[in-house]
């Protein structure tokens, strides 16, 4: 099994945080979507969208978060011998992914970056398409489409409108999460006792919100919401798949390498 993955792209630690958290051995590739490596023709031959994550078992390839979460609960299920016997997801666990996977980190995160950092990062992905676009004539008609998708995105960032859309979207979500771990004081995960498929989807949301240090004004204000993402950093899989790029001094060295990267690149025009 082989997953095409980047510690930045949340939908990637989603279906990381299941990985590790089920115990399932997978080769892991990094495609760091700031530095254009997800418009790599290898990886656009294999997901025409270029997003992130990809898994692929075999000749069985799923680009869809929910879709690739649901398929390694199978796996699990099946190699402890339990299948048939065990349960899959409750309602209440589906319906919790569901309402996590409709909020779209995009425009929140972008909206964050300081304007001048967002710039060149759009600046250099428009020339590593037209690079690769080059390179690649046979796909020019999908980057033609990525192309412009990075054109409407910039647009769109200019649209107050679209961050309070996305605003209050998040706010909805953490005030239902809020008073859902509030249901049970003894309940430490989203549905119950048990660490389920909504904590794999719910702790990116929250480390997002923290990598843009954004915890005061949507995490701390909410007591349950304070109080397990305090908890889930104890988590073997959250140190791996997040503390270990974001947590402290780890979060400025590693914005800082992907930076530099791009920086240098630019400079020696190397797309
Ligand atoms: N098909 C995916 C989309 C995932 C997605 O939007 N991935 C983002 C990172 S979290 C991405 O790859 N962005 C890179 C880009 O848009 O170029 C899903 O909805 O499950």
């Amino acid at each position: 099994m082989q997953l095409f993955h980047h510690p930045y792209s949340l939908d990637s630690q989603k279906v990381r945080l299941l990985l590790e958290e089920k115990n399932i051995d997978y080769t892991s590739h990094h495609v760091n979507p700031i530095t254009g490596k997800n418009m790599d023709p290898f990886f656009f031959r294999m997901n025409p969208s270029g997003k992130l994550p990809v898994f692929q078992n075999g000749s069985h390839i799923i680009y869809d978060t929910i879709e690739i979460i649901r398929y390694i609960e199978r796996i699990s299920v099946v190699s402890s011998g339990m299948d048939g016997l065990t349960p899959s997801s409750s309602e209440e666990v589906v319906q919790w992914m569901h309402r996590i996977q409709e909020w779209d980190p995009k425009y929140f995160t972008l909206f964050h970056i300081p304007v001048r950092h967002r710039t060149s990062i759009f600046k250099f992905l428009r020339r590593v398409i037209i690079a690769r676009m080059a390179e690649s004539p046979d796909l020019a008609s999908v980057y033609h489409l990525t192309l412009r998708e990075a054109y409407e995105t910039d647009e769109k960032l200019r649209n107050p409108e679209v961050l309070r859309r996305c605003e209050e979207q998040l706010i909805r979500l953490l005030d239902q999460v809020d008073s859902r771990l509030g249901e049970s004081s003894s309940s430490s995960y989203l549905v119950g006792e048990q660490f389920t498929l909504a904590d794999a989807m719910l702790i990116p949301v929250l480390a997002r919100i923290s990598l843009l240090n954004l915890e005061t004004m949507y995490i701390s204000i909410r007591p349950n919401v304070a109080k397990y993402w305090s908890g889930v950093h104890h988590r073997p899989s959250y140190k791996k798949v997040i503390g270990r790029y974001f947590d402290g001094w780890q979060k400025q060295i590693t914005l800082c390498k992907t930076w530099c990267f791009l920086h240098i690149r630019s400079m020696l025009r190397k797309y």
